[in-house]
């Protein structure tokens, strides 16, 4: 039987309601975690295929909903977003001491962690994977179609958990996604931590890594980049998306990855093209089999 969920709050915006929804996560240690989802007015009459959306560093599942301007765009695509929290939360999670913005809390990397310290509490893959969705189809008025989208880790999250499990969602898109982990210091970092020092199990969550051996279904991949990313013209290139495109072009993976001049890492820039985003989604998760 599905977990059991409460809703905290619900919210009337772009004719839907956001409903703010927690529950006792197992993968993440049975702790309480929180996530949003918003739902057109339509969910009163028929249920809507769901877009996923991971969210970045130092997030909650409050930032997207109050800066990417995305809940419209919803609406008029007759999808369902759901928003996760970005790691496991509240007394007795572990973390580095002192906390660091790129480790821990706020920076789960959507993977299983297989470390001591973090192996019970940490696996936001199975978590964004099986148990989120299983409990959103059983609880809120959904279809099974699945499409998952992210920001920076979380477009790194979005990529890998897609091309692992292609058969779970019609499309993939990302925003500055960080694209070769274990080739960037925020992906060393957390891998460490959270998987130890064999490199080679890294891999295993490196989009980059993971598409070159990529051989499923077209995912339609959609990607963005800003030109003026801080994380990629600044002193350290963390998302490096010239070599997942060049790997996917080795392997013969179509993806379309649009740097976008002038714009930088921020909400303003996914502001800009979520509606793209969400339009993209929509084709595939309304198209009949
Ligand atoms: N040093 C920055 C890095 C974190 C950052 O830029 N996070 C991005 C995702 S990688 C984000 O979405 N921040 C939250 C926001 O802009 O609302 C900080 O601590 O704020």
């Amino acid at each position: 039987m599905a977990a059991s969920m409460t809703v905290k709050s619900a919210t009337r915006v772009a004719q839907g309601m956001l409903k703010r929804c927690e529950f006792t996560a197992r993968s993440l240690g049975n702790t309480q975690t929180i996530f949003a989802a918003y739902l057109p007015d339509v969910t009163e009459f028929k249920k809507l295929p769901v877009v996923y959306w991971l969210s970045g560093l130092t997030c909650t599942d409050e930032n997207f909903s109050q800066k990417a301007g995305a809940f419209q765009a919803a609406c008029d695509n007759q999808v369902v977003l759901v928003m996760p929290d970005t790691s496991p939360r509240g007394d007795g999670v572990p973390d580095e001491d002192p906390h660091t913005y790129d480790f821990g809390i706020g920076a789960g990397f959507y993977l299983n962690a297989t470390t001591d310290k973090y192996k019970t509490h940490y696996n936001m893959y199975d978590f964004v994977v099986k148990e989120l969705p299983a409990l959103v189809e059983a609880n809120l008025p959904v279809t099974d179609k699945r499409a998952i989208s992210g920001h920076s880790m979380g477009g790194h999250g979005a990529l890998t958990i897609g091309l692992k499990n292609p058969e779970r969602y019609s499309s993939v898109s990302a925003f500055a996604p960080i694209c070769n982990p274990t080739k960037v210091p925020w992906g060393q970092k957390a891998f460490k931590f959270y998987l130890g020092s064999d490199e080679q199990s890294w891999k295993q969550y490196d989009a980059t890594e993971l598409i070159s051996e990529y051989k499923g279904k077209d995912l339609h991949i959609l990607c963005d980049c800003g030109t003026a990313d801080n994380f990629l013209v600044g002193d350290v290139n963390q998302l490096q998306p010239l070599a997942f495109m060049e790997a996917a072009q080795k392997a013969k993976v179509p993806v379309t990855f649009r740097m976008q001049a002038g714009y930088d890492h921020s909400y303003y820039f996914m502001s800009t093209f979520i509606r793209e985003h969400l339009e993209h989604h929509a084709r595939f998760l309304h198209a009949q089999n």
